[in-house]
């Protein structure tokens, strides 16, 4: 992360849970509750660092009423949505009843969904393209997979992710997008990329986004590293500074645990 010379972020961090196809509404509603007691009794500023979950598309109303109802700082959005708006698509969640349900971000292009359900780059713009019509944040997830990081490739590949997916879309429309880069191989593995990994790779995505579009849009987009992150290695990965925060698949499970990776500033010693 990058500091200003009084202490301030030049970026707010943001601590980003998936909870992926885990917790039904009942248990979200539990979690939920328990992550905002927690980081409330360790006196969290929201202000300073942004703390966000995704849970599945049926916890999402018992989370909006809950967080609504509460006053919760906390912000939430979705896994995915459709790239359509509406119509004959049978299973799929479009944009709109995401921005109805209060969300604010959506998770699009998660290794997951590339792998198992076949997404490519071309559908993976189509939801920015949906997302955007709605104005949900998107959340672009990028990453490469063992063989590619083995080739040494890694670099260009998640490059060609980035340029792929944002293709066409002007600075003005993505002036709320994050980028998370995860690779492949580290997610839910318990293998990390070590934070000199992390922000080569999270230095490589705001270069190319400067030339894409200009060094001042790329010094205003928000890129998060995913993979394995804990409370025990947050403070390392975030001490580079161009990573400005976290995607957390497994330990965003446990409500002490992802309070603790919020709280990452605790866990920095100078
Ligand atoms: O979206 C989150 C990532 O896939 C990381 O998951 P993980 O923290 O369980 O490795």
């Amino acid at each position: 992360m990058t500091t200003t010379r009084d202490g301030a972020y030049v970026r707010r961090p943001l601590i980003a849970g998936n909870w992926k196809m885990n917790m039904d509404h009942i248990q979200a509603i539990a979690l939920v509750q328990k992550l905002a007691w927690t980081l409330d009794d360790a006196g969290h500023d929201y202000g300073r660092v942004e703390v966000s979950v995704f849970p599945p598309f049926t916890d999402l109303r018992s989370v909006q009423t809950l967080v609504a109802g509460d006053k919760l700082s906390l912000t939430y959005g979705a896994q995915d949505l459709s790239a359509q708006d509406s119509g004959a698509y049978t299973g799929d969640i479009p944009g709109g009843f995401l921005a109805k349900l209060g969300c604010t971000q959506v998770l699009i292009g998660h290794s997951e969904r590339r792998e198992i359900h076949h997404e490519n780059d071309e559908l993976i713009h189509a939801k920015i393209e949906a997302a955007l019509r709605h104005q949900l944040s998107p959340l672009l997830c990028v990453g490469e997979g063992l063989q590619v990081r083995e080739a040494g490739d890694h670099v260009r590949h998640t490059l060609a992710q980035v340029e792929a997916a944002l293709q066409g879309f002007t600075a003005e429309q993505l002036s709320e997008l994050v980028i998370a880069y995860e690779p492949v191989w580290a997610i839910g593995t318990g293998k990390t990329a070590g934070p000199e990994d992390a922000q080569e790779l999270a230095q490589a995505i705001r270069s190319k986004l400067a030339e894409l579009y200009t060094a001042e849009f790329a010094d205003s987009v928000r890129v998060l590293y995913g993979g394995s992150v804990k409370s025990s290695n947050v403070a390392a990965i975030l001490e580079g500074a161009d990573v400005d925060g976290a995607l957390v698949g497994g330990a965003s499970l446990d409500a002490e645990e992802f309070a603790k990776i919020a709280q990452f500033e605790k866990h920095i010693t100078a």
